[in-house]
């Protein structure tokens, strides 16, 4: 990861306001290749915002988004996740009663090759249950016995592990994760934590937002601090403290006398 490459994904001078409530007041935001990009921030501060803004789930007032430098503008989620911007939320866009299979190609079924596939729209089952077996097993979650079983059946874990790997699987450019492990105990939060390292590992930046302090300086490469609505610094976890970013996020530091301190 270098900040003197392009950033895969940036936003410059952002503004969304709710009514007369401003969520994103003239925000910035850059992500860089193979980086994993922790955003912190108060309560109400504007992540979920940003990332909405950034993902097509809203339209922002002003400002600007770029995708691999070029401008973008998404009007649906759907449109920036065909661009490759794959987000995964808190409460999980899985569907429970589908099947394993079913979930990862949700929107992007495979037809039957041919006619059956063009006129009757025939699903192919066998193809897709074999490329979700294929990437399951690749990033290590084939504790998933049966691709048939329903989502419902599966662990807090395990569904946020099929979540990431349906974004891993479609050669997303960027996967966003709120909160992944806010709902999880402690030994499935260590999985789903190795699991986006070996993402990033993959060659995949991810942008992670998280309340999890320790959880964040583990996986983290930068941090992005989130405050009143826009980008109040960057940190680098290695050199400052957990202390640094709470303070930070709350106001009793400046990022200036953060500096100070550090
Ligand atoms: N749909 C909405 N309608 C009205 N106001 C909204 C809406 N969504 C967000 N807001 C407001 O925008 C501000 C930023 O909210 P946002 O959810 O982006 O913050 P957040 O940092 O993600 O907070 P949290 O950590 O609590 O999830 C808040 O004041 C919130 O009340």
């Amino acid at each position: 990861m270098s900040t003197s490459q392009t950033p895969v994904l940036s936003a410059r001078g952002i503004v969304k306001n709710y009514g007369r409530v401003t969520a994103l007041d003239h925000a910035d935001f850059d992500l860089y290749p193979g980086e994993i990009l922790a955003v912190i921030g108060d309560n109400g501060a504007g992540k979920s915002s940003l990332i909405k803004a950034i993902s097509g789930a809203v339209s922002i007032d002003e400002g600007e988004i770029r995708l691999n430098g070029e401008p973008v503008r998404f009007t649906s989620p759907m449109q920036a996740r065909d661009a490759g911007i794959e987000t995964v939320y808190q409460n999980l866009a899985l569907s429970p009663a589908l099947s394993i299979a079913d979930n990862m190609f949700l929107g992007r079924e495979i037809r039957k090759p041919g006619f059956m596939g063009k006129y009757l729209r025939m699903l192919d089952r066998t193809a897709m249950e074999r490329i979700a077996r294929d990437k399951l097993s690749e990033l290590g979650l084939m504790t998933i016995q049966n691709i048939g079983q329903a989502v419902e059946t599966l662990s807090g874990g395990q569904r946020q592990g099929v979540a990431v790997a349906r974004a891993a699987a479609f050669g997303s450019k960027v996967l966003i994760l709120d909160e992944p492990t806010a709902a999880l105990g402690v030994k499935e939060s260590r999985k789903v934590l190795e699991l986006i390292q070996d993402v990033r590992s993959r060659g995949m930046p991810i942008v992670l937002i998280s309340h999890n302090m320790p959880h964040v300086f583990e996986v983290a490469d930068r941090i992005h601090v989130h405050r009143l609505g826009k980008r109040l610094c960057v940190i680098d976890p290695k050199t400052a403290s957990m202390n640094d970013a709470v303070a930070l996020m709350t106001g009793a530091k400046t990022p200036e006398t953060a500096m100070q301190a550090a």
